[in-house]
């Protein structure tokens, strides 16, 4: 059984996951990450850390985070239960679409996941409640090297599919991009 089939997405090593499953009478199985498919759909480093987060309430956004280097990340993003419209940001300075955004649908009732390279922003919001994710990540957790981005900065102005609700403070007081901002470049 192959694990995954790979879609390209429009900015440059950003990928959509859609797991094969298999059904019968029970109901539905399929392998979630596998290191070696990984590799092959552009993973790069260890699965260093998996996490699991709940979200509540439709209309929440989390994000945008990243880390800062030599902790970058790369981050597999799957929804476990609800959907979510996941959003990323290039923030890799030699990119061609840097500074551009992309959002991708994640229905746990599908078997989408979101492949995020390193040099990326990552946010989300919930279009239902009670949102479960889980997330591989390429590199530990680094408080001291977090940084993020704003959901309402007018430099991305991304267009939320809902009224963002219920943002942490922390979410909320992000410094806005302002010119001459370099992004995570090495
Ligand atoms: C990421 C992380 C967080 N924490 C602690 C730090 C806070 O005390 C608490 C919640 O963290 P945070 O508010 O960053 O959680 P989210 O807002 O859901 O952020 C997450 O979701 C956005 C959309 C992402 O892309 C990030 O991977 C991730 O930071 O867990 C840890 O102890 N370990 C960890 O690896």
């Amino acid at each position: 059984m192959s694990t995954f089939t790979v879609t390209e997405l429009p900015l440059p090593g950003l990928k959509r996951l859609t797991r094969s499953r298999f059904e019968d009478h029970r109901g539905r199985f399929s392998r979630l990450c596998c290191p070696m498919a990984l590799q092959q759909a552009g993973w790069q480093g260890p699965i260093a850390q998996i996490n699991h987060s709940v979200t509540q309430h439709e209309g929440t956004a989390r994000g945008l985070h990243y880390q800062r280097p030599p902790h970058e990340e790369m981050k597999l993003v799957t929804c476990l239960h609800g959907r979510i419209w996941d959003l990323v940001v290039d923030l890799r300075p030699d990119s061609p679409t840097f500074l551009r955004w992309h959002a991708e649908t994640l229905d746990a009732d599908e078997d989408g996941s979101l492949l995020i390279p390193a040099g990326f922003a990552h946010g989300f919001q919930t279009l239902t409640p009670n949102v479960e994710l889980i997330y591989c990540h390429s590199a530990g957790y680094e408080p001291a090297f977090e940084a993020g981005l704003r959901v309402d900065d007018p430099a991305l102005a991304i267009p939320w599919p809902l009224a963002v609700k219920n943002l942490s403070t922390r979410d909320q007081t992000f410094t806005l991009i302002e010119s001459g901002f370099e992004g995570v470049g090495r």
